[in-house]
């Protein structure tokens, strides 16, 4: 089955999708559009919007429902109901983190990302944190032992946090290791050595 994710070259909410197909190995065209490209495909999406996985005749748009197919696919979505279940309600309080920090990057980074970095960013952490802990003390995955999606989805909020905020983990030691954890795990190192010489932006504005 042929793969193709289109999107921006950006980070953005492509890429958890792009870390979790290179950490399985799994092929895929990494099809990035242009500005001038996307006023063209815009109309042709179901909502408008990428990014979208082609899978065969399949189109699959929404971020959420594309990590969810992969992991159904690949193993990544738990093995009881209640692991999915957990694994979907983190994915899902990260997103909110996310909502909050898209917020502050497409709409009022100047005056907004102090503030943000004080006061919102501490609390949000520090329920990811103390959720992590349920399964094996947050000591390997998300789901405990067997990895998932919402493992990259985590990894790629804290690497752009830690962006944002070089110490934002300095007291969240448990997401600290897993970051550093995730980091080494052969393809994602090598793949983040790979997007490092190519400077891919974070954000469609450039803010960071
Ligand atoms: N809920 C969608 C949101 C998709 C979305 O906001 N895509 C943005 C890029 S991050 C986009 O296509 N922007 C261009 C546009 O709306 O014309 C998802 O999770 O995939």
């Amino acid at each position: 089955m042929s793969l193709k994710l289109t999107y921006f070259d950006i980070r953005g909410l492509a890429e958890p999708i792009r870390l979790l197909l290179v950490d399985k190995q799994v092929a895929f065209e990494d099809h990035r559009v242009s500005r001038e490209a996307w006023a063209e495909l815009k109309p042709k999406m179901i909502f408008g919007q990428i990014p979208c996985l082609y899978s065969g005749d399949e189109e699959i748009v929404q971020s959420g429902a594309i990590l969810r197919h992969l992991a159904r696919i690949h193993g990544l979505n738990g093995n009881t109901e209640a692991e999915t279940t957990f694994i979907d309600m983190f994915y899902e309080g990260i997103r909110d983190l996310h909502s909050k920090y898209a917020h502050v990057i497409y709409t009022c980074y100047e005056e907004g990302k102090q503030p943000f970095i004080e006061n919102i960013l501490p609390v949000e952490l520090a329920k990811i944190e103390k959720l992590l802990h349920t399964f094996k003390n947050g000591e390997h995955f998300v789901a405990g032992d067997h990895e998932s999606y919402a493992d990259y989805v985590l990894f790629e909020e804290l690497d752009i946090i830690l962006i944002l905020h070089p110490t934002a983990l300095d007291k969240f030691p448990t997401l600290k290791r897993f970051h550093e954890r995730f980091a080494e795990r052969p393809n994602i190192k090598a793949y983040l050595n790979k997007r490092a010489a190519l400077n891919t932006p974070v954000n469609g504005n450039g803010k960071q």
